[in-house]
């Protein structure tokens, strides 16, 4: 299982970082202010609950005199009811900028997935990305509301209560408050620690996700090998180095926090002792006395909740700085300038970069390597004039795909350039090329939906009738009709409930639907029965008629009509011409055509072969 690991982020905090990430609070400022009102406000009334227990048993109680107990009943009952829609209120506002910055920064990573060039996905793994999208936005989302709002209640609720401290009596109260700064550094000490750990924990989380991933999308192929106790193996060591970590953070909290709740009961014992005095003196009354018990555990109890929002915070900017680093990739492969408009965000090609393609295509001098310094290209020529089918053909490996991802700008050449009616494709708009590309590959992907919609992905506006017209043309209509719902049916997960077959036909009206002016087809390598392969092949023909086209052939009997063969062998075109002139050419055309003939028919017809 081949694993990304999660680079090391910074430790302190990040001012610029944070600045970035609460730019997506910004929408909800006014929210916010709002919510930082009742919080505040629920805060002090909070402090005013002890506040008018003190009144209470001083007033009342002590004396055994209940005159004004019912007015003050009153003001006690209303003080509830105000509390009780401060809550509602807050949970309501903190919720609602919770879900609106998560879909957010959810709406702006996907935006940029779609946007990045194919280079990042060959780097990075697909666990990887679903850990930011899901669980990090999730993090950020939570932590920017309810992190904000812990901070703010808990900021409000101590300010309150050590004002009310130091005004019912200063000195208990210096007393009592003693015991903060030893509070403080022994929070900072276990926070850092126990933070590192869950750093770890999180770091080994994406590569348990990845490898879920891997497992999920190799289940069969795990299988077949018998790989199954080798993955659970891989699974068990990483998953074991996550228990630790997580084991040793889970300790270091049941340290620290009941060391937190004892240093609490010395403040309550502090109260006690030296406010115990106070009230034998008669320098304090009961009511004081009761409310600073009160305060006491009302003040930990935010310090307690404030050293937890912090190691939140901190590991929120660890999943901030992930999803950053994913939002602000810069795509390899943009548009220059000059070339498009923008509105708002959205890019749009300029009109006088929007000629109709007419399919001559040009590679001059084009080199490529997809790592540095590992050339699958080098210097590699072609001219293909419009309406010209051209087949590629050679071992694996060769740089077949490699030539059709540089003519779909999926990739750009490192060296040289690729024209296109004799202009420099980036001089032009991503969108105007691809939006002329119709492109079937091997194994298509369909999308979730019914049969219908796939194929309406290739034009949006075609009308039923249309969609029936473009698959007849490729003969996918019969096999559609026969379906439980026809058109109708869902076709499932990436297209799962149908052949491969099946799926190509389908793929095949969604490119003829597009009406591409250059077609870029990679043949199916999985064999097909012969029926569906005459059916496909019937369908490649309509498709191609009128078009630039480019075949990745594997099976080479379906190429021998294609007008021009190229041969490939390490990057470069080693052979070229029609099947008639390369077989005659005896080269390395005949030995691979002979060789999968042989394959195919067995030894003994290759007698039989024939040079047409
Ligand atoms: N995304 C990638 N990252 C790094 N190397 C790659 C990548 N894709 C292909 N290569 C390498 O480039 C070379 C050419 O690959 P390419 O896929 O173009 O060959 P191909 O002829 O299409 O092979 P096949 O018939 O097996 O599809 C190979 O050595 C391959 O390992």
């Amino acid at each position: 299982m081949a694993m990304y690991d999660e680079e090391d982020f910074s430790k302190g905090f990040d001012l610029t970082l944070w600045k970035k990430l609460l730019k997506y609070a910004k929408p909800y400022k006014s929210w916010m202010i709002l919510l930082a009102a009742i919080l505040i406000g629920s805060g002090i009334v909070d402090a005013a609950f002890t506040m008018m227990s003190k009144y209470a048993i001083d007033k009342f109680i002590v004396p055994g005199n209940l005159e004004g107990m019912d007015k003050f009943m009153l003001y006690y009952g209303l003080l509830v009811i105000l509390q009780a829609v401060n809550i509602g209120m807050l949970i309501a506002i903190a919720g609602k900028i919770e879900m609106g910055i998560t879909y957010d920064i959810r709406k702006e990573g996907f935006k940029r997935l779609q946007e990045l060039s194919f280079s990042y996905y060959d780097k990075t793994p697909v666990g990887w990305i679903m850990a930011r999208m899901n669980s990090d936005t999730t993090r950020l989302g939570e932590t920017i509301a309810w992190g904000l709002v812990d901070l703010a209640w808990g900021s409000a609720m101590m300010v309150a209560v050590m004002v009310s401290m130091l005004y019912m009596n200063w000195k208990l109260a210096l007393i009592t408050l003693s015991v903060v700064p030893v509070l403080a550094v022994l929070s900072i000490f276990f926070q850092q620690k126990i933070l590192n750990l869950y750093r770890k924990v999180k770091k080994i989380n994406s590569r348990i996700t990845g490898a879920f991933n891997e497992g999920i999308m190799g289940a069969k192929t795990s299988k077949v090998l018998v790989r199954e106790e080798k993955n659970l193996e891989e699974f068990k060591e990483i998953t074991g180095q996550m228990f630790k970590a997580s084991v040793k953070a889970a300790v270091l909290t049941s340290i620290y926090l009941p060391v937190v709740m004892a240093l609490g009961s010395i403040g309550t014992a502090f109260v006690l002792w030296f406010g115990g005095d106070g009230l034998v003196a008669g320098t304090l009354t009961y009511g004081t006395l009761v409310a600073f018990v009160a305060y006491t555990v009302q003040f930990f109890e935010p310090i307690r909740e404030l050293a937890r929002i912090f190691a939140e915070f901190q590991s929120a900017q660890a999943s901030g700085e992930r999803v950053l680093s994913m939002i602000e990739t810069q795509p390899d492969i943009v548009d220059k300038k000059e070339v498009i408009r923008t509105y708002g965000d959205v890019f749009f090609p300029k009109k006088e970069n929007w000629e109709d393609i007419k399919g001559n295509i040009a590679f001059k001098n084009v080199s490529f390597s997809y790592k540095r310094g590992e050339k699958v290209l080098d210097n590699f020529n072609l001219e293909v004039k419009e309406g010209e089918t051209i087949a590629l053909v050679g071992e694996t490996g060769s740089g077949k795909s490699t030539i059709v991802n540089l003519l779909c700008r999926f990739y750009e050449p490192t060296e040289g350039v690729i024209l296109i009616d004799g202009v420099d494709y980036k001089e032009r708009s991503l969108v105007w090329l691809q939006s002329n590309l119709g492109y079937v590959l091997q194994s298509p992907h369909l999308f979730s939906g019914t049969v219908k919609d796939n194929i309406r992905y290739g034009k949006l506006t075609a009308t039923d009738e249309e969609i029936i017209r473009a698959s007849k043309l490729v003969n996918a209509h019969n096999f559609i009709v026969r379906l439980s719902k026809g058109y109708d049916t869902e076709v499932g997960e990436g297209g799962n409930r149908l052949s491969t077959g099946e799926k190509q036909l389908i793929s095949f009206a969604r490119a003829l639907i597009a009406n591409p002016k250059i077609f870029v087809l990679d043949e199916a390598t999985s064999s097909i029965d012969t029926e569906t392969e005459k059916v496909i092949q019937h369908a490649v023909e309509r498709v191609l008629k009128g078009r630039t086209s480019f075949i990745i052939a594997h099976r080479l009997s379906t190429i021998r009509s294609a007008g021009r063969i190229l041969v490939i062998k390490k990057g470069k075109v080693i052979e070229q011409g029609n099947h008639k002139e390369l077989m005659a050419l005896k080269g390395y055309y005949y030995s691979l055509y002979t060789n999968q003939f042989k394959e195919e028919m067995g030894k003994g017809i290759l007698d039989k072969i024939q040079v047409i």
